[in-house]
């Protein structure tokens, strides 16, 4: 079996993000390399969904290896990374037994990730956890340590910085996912290309066709091209000091959107993508993007069966007091991250609101 291995290096606090098909069969022998031994409890936190077709398996694994594992299911979506379900995960851990030596095992997507890392974080005051990806996405969510819940005032709002031991991949689980979570999860690594590597764009612009098709050489080869682009910037800078608010494309917008939308009209992907898009427009209008930019961007997300237009049922003026409630604004002025040319953006503070605001206004045909 081949498997890839990318490294996150944060001195003590290193690890491997490990990728390959098939992964979740040897997840007991790769988390007894990664030197968590049997004697710790294991505690799974999935969603109901991924349970159904990946926990029997993995439980037998563990526990054939000697581990003790406790599991909790919680509702599959967004609107559970929430204060009430953080709660209700929390009881369940205390009620397990878990110590300080015990280990959560993150079995899902971005919203278990997030979710699962922020209890790990905060039980006892932080304790190891391991991601085990399952969607397209989460080779985004699941590496660089950022876990979090929403409020419903703001996305992400409660959170917290803390990285897991390993991740590891396994991404025959992606052919599993219905096509709406499939798009979601090609928004997040167009956005790699976006942000850092124009190559890496051409490159998905001209196998479209096949990586939509799950082509597996082609897609094993995108992950980690977009883990890597990811990993570079989390070694570079863990807590977002600088150059990691670049990974923000299109979320200032995009997370508004959420938030607007009570966590469900829209997922991530889908808002990430109308907002790399308007972020775009916004480049084009200051002229710090050549003409061109707009249009490639979008073109590139419409490949990927993506939203691009504004979402009909929200108005710009809520979506601009939601963005500036964005973790990137300071003072209440907004910071956005522009594109200057496919695959190079920045972080720009002194946005002209007026002109955030006209650009959404048109889109929206208001
Ligand atoms: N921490 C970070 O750095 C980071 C980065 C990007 C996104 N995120 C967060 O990630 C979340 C979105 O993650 P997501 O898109 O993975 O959503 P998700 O976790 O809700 O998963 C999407 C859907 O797919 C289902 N699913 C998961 N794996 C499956 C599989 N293999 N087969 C069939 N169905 C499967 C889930 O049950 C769910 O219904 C958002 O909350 C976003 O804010 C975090
Ligand atoms: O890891 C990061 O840094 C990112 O910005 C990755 C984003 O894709 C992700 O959606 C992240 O959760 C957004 O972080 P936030 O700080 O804007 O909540
Ligand atoms: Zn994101």
């Amino acid at each position: 079996m081949i498997r890839n291995v990318l490294r996150v290096e944060l001195g003590e606090r290193s690890y491997p993000i490990i990728i390959g098909e098939g992964l979740l069969q040897q997840a007991a022998t790769l988390l007894q390399e990664g030197g968590i031994a049997p004697a710790a409890r294991l505690f799974v936190i999935t969603d109901e969904h991924v349970a159904l077709r990946y926990l029997p398996p993995l439980e037998d694994n563990l526990k054939s290896a000697g581990y003790s594992v406790h599991a909790y299911v919680i509702p599959a979506g967004e609107q559970s990374k929430s204060l009430s379900m953080y709660e209700k995960v929390m009881t369940a851990a205390i009620e397990a037994g878990l110590d300080r030596k015990s280990v959560i095992l993150a079995l899902g997507g971005g919203v278990v990730g997030d979710l699962a890392g922020f209890v790990a974080a905060t039980y006892m005051r932080g304790i190891r956890f391991v991601q085990l990806p399952t969607t397209l996405l989460a080779h985004d969510s699941s590496v660089g340590g950022k876990v979090a819940i929403n409020h419903p005032l703001g996305k992400n709002l409660i959170g917290a910085f803390h990285q897991p031991q390993m991740v590891l991949y396994d991404t025959a689980a992606i052919a599993t996912l219905p096509e709406r979570e499939r798009a979601a999860g090609f928004a997040e690594v167009l956005k790699h290309g976006l942000i850092a590597d124009e190559g890496f764009v051409a490159w998905l612009e001209q196998h479209a066709s096949e990586l939509w098709d799950l082509d597996s050489e082609l897609l094993g080869k995108a992950i980690f091209r977009g883990c890597e682009v990811k990993a570079n910037i989390v070694s570079a800078d863990e807590t977002e000091q600088g150059q990691r608010a670049l990974l923000n494309l299109g979320h200032t917008f995009g997370h508004a959107f959420e938030a607007l939308s009570e966590y469900s009209r829209l997922n991530h992907g889908e808002a990430i993508s109308v907002g790399m898009c308007l972020a775009a427009k916004v480049a084009e209008r200051m002229q710090l993007a050549s003409a061109g930019v707009y249009a490639r961007t979008r073109e590139l997300l419409r490949r990927y069966h993506l939203p691009t237009a504004w979402p009909h049922w929200l108005d710009p003026e809520d979506v601009l007091e939601v963005m500036k409630r964005d973790k990137k604004a300071v003072g209440g002025k907004l910071a956005l991250v522009l594109p200057r040319a496919i695959g190079r953006v920045e972080l720009i503070s002194d946005v002209d609101e007026a002109l955030i605001l006209t650009v959404m206004k048109e889109e929206a045909g208001a």
